[in-house]
């Protein structure tokens, strides 16, 4: 139900292609039952009439080759309404999905391995289709034509309604209930299992070399084959119990079809029914079991459409990363930062402990201390990455929780020590900062990081596609490439963690000299192991055992 009230807003826009999915799914079995009902009784009346000589064959055949037409052509469009509203509404979830992260951003110790996430995306999104299209429409089709079925079967076989009603019944509740009842904990097994492999492939991608170089390969192996095990076996259980409820399914069937056969022929004797009748209505049985063998299909799929709805759910579920003020502030134009008393820590360690800092508009600092002392965790707080356990950290004169998360990142700009290389080319890895900058800007801003050299003599320059975690560029360039997009962007307080990782001392001691004047007029806090020139012109702080002192 849950999962349902997850679904319901997003199948809103969507209701009409819905409905005529449903509508012609109804014709389409209605047509078909109709058909085999037809086509019996005008088999056997032909038959009984001695070859049709005093029969009016003109009426019943074009019966016939109109609803054959019917069934054809409904189905047709049931398939194309259907796949394209399901399809609408799977792009819809994805984009609603993936917006809903962002606010969620970062994880942190809510944390999903990227390859679980990856999957929610794409086959959980993928399997909740089964919960629409392929088990809500045959189950009212279903429902539809038993009934009718039934009605049409009380007027003309008295005797035989209660027992097809039963069969019926029987093959669209019980079998399908049964079957979902059972095959529920293997869905989710299923599901979990395909998540887990997709999680374990990517860590052997990412992985491939330090596996291969300790000789891990079997025991990685080894586990990816217990998991395909797991899914191989849920799915052989799944697979098993369909054919079994089937198995139900046609039993019912013939069942309906005997004991209607069996009071057919005594109303045929007592001449209550005539021949053709009994015919049609014997086939027209047959015909309405073909939306409960649906149902079995669909109600297989349904504890992997529910298993993955419910990831989904959780995934959407998940708590936004700090709260929006109601009446946000404006910070001013040309910002100061200062940590006013300001603690953090992370499980009762703290790393910040009572800070003072006061860095003044186009001030330049620079933050050293020893690994693991909490130099990023300082940066991470101006951006509300982590909130200060007590304390105040302010932008432009207001406190940051204070400001609308936009505002503040158009005010400050971070580069971390894992900012990505994007799988584009190098104009669209710049302009993620300043979408509107020209090419003489971004060239600009690769010079300042020192790029401009390597990427002038790439026979694509700005248009070189990079590779998947800027495999075609080395740690350092790809280090520069970030840094050249952090100076693109309108930041006035620009943070830099650890800027010049990967560079040699000479190109390092040149960076430092230059970024002063690169980003002239904005504020820098920037982080890093490097000792820096007293010539540089940077207030240098040093952080070690929590507290913040200068560095004299
Ligand atoms: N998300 C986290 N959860 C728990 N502990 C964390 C988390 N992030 C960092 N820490 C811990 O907090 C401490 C400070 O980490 P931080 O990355 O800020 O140090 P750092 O000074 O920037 O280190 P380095 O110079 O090596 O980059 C470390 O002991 C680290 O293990």
């Amino acid at each position: 139900m849950k999962t349902l009230r997850l679904l319901l807003p997003l199948l809103r826009p969507h209701w009409r292609g819905f409905l005529l999915s449903l509508a012609l799914t109804i014709l389409t079995l209605a047509a078909g039952a109709a058909l085999l009902g037809v086509s019996g009784w005008f088999l056997t009346a032909t038959a009984l009439t001695g070859l049709g000589l005093s029969f009016n064959l003109f009426a019943p055949s074009a019966a016939v080759r109109g609803l054959s037409f019917t069934r054809i052509v409904s189905r047709y469009f049931e398939k194309l309404v259907g796949h394209n509203a399901t399809l609408r509404l799977l792009s819809d979830l994805r984009r609603w999905l993936f917006s809903s992260l962002f606010p969620k951003l970062p994880f942190g110790a809510k944390a999903l391995p990227s390859g679980d996430l990856l999957g929610r995306l794409t086959g959980d999104v993928d399997a909740v289709d089964t919960l629409l299209l392929s088990a809500i429409g045959p189950a009212i089709g279903a429902i539809v034509i038993s009934t009718t079925t039934t009605i049409v079967l009380a007027m003309i076989l008295p005797a035989a309604a209660p027992i097809y009603a039963g069969a019926i019944v029987g093959a669209i509740v019980l079998v399908p209930t049964l079957l979902f009842a059972a095959t529920r904990k293997f869905g989710r097994t299923a599901v979990a299992a395909a998540s887990t492999m997709r999680v374990q492939t990517l860590e052997a991608l990412e992985g491939a070399e330090d596996i291969t170089w300790f000789g891990q390969q079997g025991p990685v192996l080894g586990r990816f084959i217990e998991t395909c095990s797991q899914s191989a076996a849920a799915r052989g259980f799944l697979g098993s119990h369909v054919a079994l409820a089937t198995f139900a399914v046609h039993a019912l069937a013939g069942i309906a079809l005997f004991a209607t056969l069996l009071c057919g022929l005594e109303a045929l004797a007592q001449e209550n029914v005539s021949g053709p009748i009994l015919a049609g209505a014997l086939l027209a049985i047959l015909a309405s079991f073909e939306a409960s063998n649906a149902l079995v299909r669909a109600t297989a799929k349904l504890g992997t459409g529910v298993a993955a709805a419910q990831r989904l759910q959780a995934l959407v579920s998940l708590a936004p990363n700090g709260t929006e003020p109601r009446n946000p502030r404006e910070p001013e134009t040309s910002p100061s930062l200062v940590f006013d008393n300001v603690s953090f820590g992370y499980g009762g360690n703290l790393v910040l402990d009572h800070a003072d800092l006061a860095v003044a508009p186009g001030e330049r600092v620079a933050i050293s201390g020893p690994s693991g002392c909490g130099k990023s965790t300082l940066l991470s707080l101006v951006l509300r990455l982590n909130d200060p356990l007590g304390g105040t950290v302010s932008v432009g004169g207001e406190p940051t929780t204070w400001i609308a998360t936009e505002t503040l990142y158009k005010s400050v700009c971070l580069l971390s020590q894992q900012s990505p290389v994007f799988l584009d080319t190098v104009r669209n890895n710049l302009r993620i900062a300043a979408p509107e900058a020209g090419d003489e800007e971004l060239w600009q801003a690769l010079d300042a990081a020192r790029l401009g050299t390597t990427i002038r003599a790439l026979p694509q320059g700005l248009d070189t596609l990079l590779g998947e975690d800027a495999t075609s560029l080395s740690a350092g360039q790809a280090r520069r490439l970030c840094l050249a997009r952090v100076l693109l962007s309108q930041a006035s307080i620009v943070l830099l963690d650890e800027p010049t990782a990967g560079l040699d001392r000479a190109t390092e001691l040149e960076l430092f000299h230059q970024l002063p004047q690169i980003l002239e007029g904005r504020s820098v806090i920037m982080v890093t192991h490097a000792s820096i020139p007293e010539t540089a012109g940077y207030r240098r702080l040093v952080l070690r055992d929590a507290q913040l002192s200068e560095v004299s």
